[in-house]
């Protein structure tokens, strides 16, 4: 079955994310899809809930941040969501102060890796707050650089109170944090859907080429195991990882033990939990500009090691 697209849309308070949702959602109807939101929100009490219209499926997480105190709960949510609906796209609009790559964590869970395919981050930015952002603390500054740094697609809203010259400089401020993703200026984020979604496939000559400019493919890797692995050579193969993988989770199991463990790796640091279900040994990666051929190679040389033994 065809994987369900995911978006998330990321950007700080009051940039536009509901404007945005609300704009995807009309076209996306026009266009007959199966769309699902999931929404969340810092307070106890949903204020935007209003924006999804009736008949979409709409899951809210409140009182946290997905990219930290709930992100096991957005884990359960696309799981629910994939049981109960047969759907094209889920929308993921994130509090405005949410890290997208904790968010796009959250949503690779190695249960559902193969079900779900992260299509795009797509950021927001109140042009106004990006002209004032020397007011913010160090903090929500950086936290909007990243915003934008981890983007596919940069959204410059509320462009309707800018000079022609205020757009170049904050386009060109943009581009020096990111140059890899697309960069559109909007009012009240209106744009086309086609503009959101990515290319259509290419033709097969154009084809690894165009994995290239798809960014957010290239940020991810999901491997399955077909049977247990050398815990030396494991670890040996995360030492000669390269840096840009900063996080890896999944099952594995290995050839000295019956067990299964969940392993989970943050920024340099593998852990080793013991499972007690015998789990599919799906390992998810997500870093920068993976190259899924060299690790594709690595991992089944993994495989292919202990029947020489
Ligand atoms: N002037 C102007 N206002 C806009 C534009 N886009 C959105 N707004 C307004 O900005 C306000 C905030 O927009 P929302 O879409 O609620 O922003 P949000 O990012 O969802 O906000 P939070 O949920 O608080 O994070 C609303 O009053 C919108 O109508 C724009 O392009 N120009």
């Amino acid at each position: 079955m065809k994987p369900v697209e995911v978006y998330i849309l990321s950007g700080f308070l009051g940039a536009g994310k509901t404007t945005l949702l609300q704009t995807i959602l009309t076209q996306e109807k026009q266009q007959d899809r199966k769309i699902a939101v999931i929404m969340n929100e810092l307070g106890e009490v949903s204020i935007d809930s209003n924006a999804v219209p009736k008949e979409t499926p709409l899951m809210e997480l409140l009182n946290g941040c997905v990219c930290c105190t709930i992100q096991g709960q957005l884990e359960v949510q696309l799981e629910n969501m994939l049981k109960d609906y047969e759907l094209d796209a889920i929308y993921i609009e994130t509090t405005g102060v949410a890290h997208p790559i904790e968010v796009l964590d959250a949503c690779m869970s190695p249960l559902f890796a193969d079900k779900l395919a992260v299509q795009a981050i797509v950021t927001i930015i109140d042009s106004k707050r990006w002209q004032d952002r020397s007011h913010l603390s160090i903090q929500l500054r950086k936290l909007l650089v990243e915003q934008v740094q981890h983007a596919d697609i940069v959204l410059l809203n509320k462009i309707d109170s800018l000079t022609e010259s205020e757009k170049a400089t904050i386009v060109s401020e943009i581009q020096a944090i990111n140059n890899h993703g697309r960069l559109l200026m909007t009012e009240y984020a209106n744009i086309p859907l086609a503009q959101l979604q990515p290319k259509q496939r290419m033709k097969r000559k154009q084809h690894e080429e165009a994995h290239v400019h798809h960014t957010l493919h290239m940020r991810t890797y999901v491997h399955t195991f077909s049977k247990s692995i050398n815990l030396d050579r494991f670890e040996q193969f995360l030492r000669d990882m390269p840096d840009t993988i900063y996080r890896i989770k999944g099952y594995l199991s290995f050839t000295h033990s019956k067990d299964t463990y969940l392993f989970q790796y943050s920024y340099g640091m593998p852990l080793y939990l013991k499972e007690q279900l015998k789990m599919k040994q799906t390992l998810v990666f997500i870093g920068e500009n993976l190259d899924h051929e060299m690790l594709k190679r690595k991992l089944l040389l993994l495989e292919e090691d202990i029947d020489q033994n």
